[in-house]
């Protein structure tokens, strides 16, 4: 009896023991596999050492991405070196990356370029995500951005387009103006007086002019080898001499920058009226000031800011204008339509000015189809995670950059219909669709990294498409046909037309 009650309390205890260290066992198991198997986005075959870096290769990155993720799906992860890229690719992924989960994916990659043209990482744009660098960012707005600026940046921008008519107005007769160029320095003089004081026309840093300067450090900025391929990438950054470029680089933004701050410090800014106070003097007098925040600007955050308004500022605006206007001179049909809204609504003004837009309805269509068609940055600011989460389903792992092919989001045939990679300002006509808060167009980003002008930069884009289009009717040069003009892009960070839009320009009679 007692052997039949003792023996089967032993063999139960047994079993109970050898299950729970079984399923202890298990548990350790699948703990174990879901860490060493992760269910990762689907990737193309890689290379040893280079990992996807091929792939990438013979086209501009946001082209030879779509082409992949035609094969691979709206979310992949490419290898470039060891370092870990998620490329997103749909409306619907997108969200997840610049919505639900954007607290997760809205720091910035570190690269040698932004660390060292930023005053270590101490500019909005480039910077990973910090309490200090979002304080920034509402002094930007409030500062430079927002309405107490807004007065100044029309009236300023007004008398620029009117000094850029009457140099159009007075060009030979059917002779080629060379528009990129013209709308280069027109953007960079409204940016720099409303920001700075005045234009810094003619001024140069080491036999650099500002554009030299302006284009190298966007280039820098696209990030070098050494970003992916550390040890071996630093060896060659150094043997190939982009480290020295990146000083010279560094050493003359500095120098330009370190002009402007000077020519600020040179008066009292107290002294200078609230009216005329520009934006460098408000970030001066911002540093100076006790913050109860502990977030107090330093003389390097004010060099940082001003910065951010130079390459961020003026590069975007006149590539969205350029790219606008070259899809309305080989679309006769836009550019009639546009210019009988334009001049119908105005009849004969002065200047059309912001007021006047806010009626145009053709207008806004054109130039949010030129932007869908041609995001400035079409593959935004790379975004990083920060900590693990999953996208689509998949995991992604703090540490990956992540890239949004907003050019090949704004031209999908399944979002945008068949004629998707046509210029037909007339399907917004139904769409509820603007440049920021829907996924199927991102120009300007989205969530906490979005861009700071969302608000006012297509309203500048608009006011000079305007004023072109009022004063001039546009013709391609001589010997071209509306599809042959040359829409081949180029750049990485920023995608401009490889040769500049040149245009005849002939001045509009009204008939009395
Ligand atoms: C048509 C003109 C413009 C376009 C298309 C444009 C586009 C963009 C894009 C795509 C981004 C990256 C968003 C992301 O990574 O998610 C960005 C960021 C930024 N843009 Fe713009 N931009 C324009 C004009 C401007 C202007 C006039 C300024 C003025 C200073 C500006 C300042 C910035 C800054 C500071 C950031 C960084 C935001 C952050 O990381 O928090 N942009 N812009």
């Amino acid at each position: 009896m007692e052997f039949f009650t003792i023996f089967p309390s032993w063999l139960l205890t047994t079993a109970l023991v050898l299950f729970a260290f079984f399923m202890f066992l298990n548990t350790l198991r699948s703990n174990r596999s879901s860490i060493t198997a992760p269910k990762l986005p689907p990737n193309p075959p890689k290379l040893p050492i280079i990992g996807h870096l091929h792939k990438l290769i013979g086209k501009p990155h946001h082209q030879a991405l779509w082409e992949l993720s035609k094969e691979y799906g709206p979310i992949m992860l490419l290898h470039i070196g060891s370092k870990p890229f998620l490329i997103i690719s749909s409306p619907a992924m997108a969200k997840q990356v610049l919505k639900t989960q954007d607290h997760i994916f809205c720091s910035r990659p570190l690269s040698k370029a932004a660390k060292r043209l930023t005053y270590n990482y101490l500019d909005i744009a480039f910077s990973p995500q910090s309490d200090h660098r979002k304080e920034k960012r509402k002094i930007l707005v409030s500062e430079f951005l927002g309405p107490k600026r807004a007065r100044s940046f029309n009236h300023v921008l007004v008398m620029e387009i009117e000094s850029m008519v009457r140099v159009l107005s007075s060009h030979p007769a059917n002779t080629e103006v060379n528009l990129s160029k013209m709308l280069l320095e027109m953007v960079k003089e409204v940016v720099c007086k409303v920001g700075f004081g005045k234009t810094y026309r003619g001024e140069t840093i080491n036999g650099s002019s500002w554009e030299e300067i302006l284009e190298e450090a966007v280039v820098m900025l696209k990030g070098s080898l050494s970003d992916n391929f550390s040890w071996v990438g630093e060896t060659f950054d150094i043997i190939s001499g982009w480290n020295r470029k990146l000083e010279r680089c560094y050493s003359n933004l500095d120098a330009y920058i370190q002009m402007i701050v000077d020519d600020h410090n040179s008066h009292k800014i107290a002294e200078i009226s609230e009216d005329e106070k520009d934006f460098v003097h408000r970030l001066i007098e911002l540093s100076s000031m006790e913050n109860a925040s502990n977030h107090q600007l330093t003389k390097e955050d004010v060099k940082a800011l001003i910065m951010n308004v130079f390459t961020g500022g003026i590069d975007t605006t006149v590539v969205a204008m350029e790219w606008a206007m070259s899809e309305i001179a080989r679309s006769p049909r836009v550019m009639q339509k546009l210019q009988n809204e334009i001049r119908n609504n105005t009849g004969r003004i002065d200047n059309v000015n912001e007021l006047d837009i806010s009626k145009m309805i053709y207008l806004k269509m054109v130039v949010k189809e030129a932007l869908r068609l041609h995001s400035p940055a079409p593959l935004l600011i790379p975004h990083e995670c920060s900590s693990h989460c999953q996208i689509g389903g998949y995991d992604v792992f703090p540490g990956t950059t992540t890239v949004i092919n907003v050019w090949g989001i704004g031209k999908d045939p399944s979002t945008w219909g068949e004629n998707a990679a046509e210029f037909y300002p007339e399907r917004f006509e139904n769409l509820e669709v603007d440049s920021g808060g829907n996924f199927e167009m991102l120009p300007f980003g989205g969530g906490r990294r979005s861009c700071p002008a969302i608000n006012t930069a297509p309203t500048t884009v608009e006011l000079v498409i305007a004023n072109l289009l009022y004063w001039f009717d546009w013709e391609l040069p001589d010997s071209l046909k509306n599809k042959d003009l040359n829409m081949e892009e180029e750049g990485s960070l920023i995608i401009h037309k490889k040769v500049p839009l040149c245009l005849v320009p002939t001045k509009h009679i009204w008939e009395d």
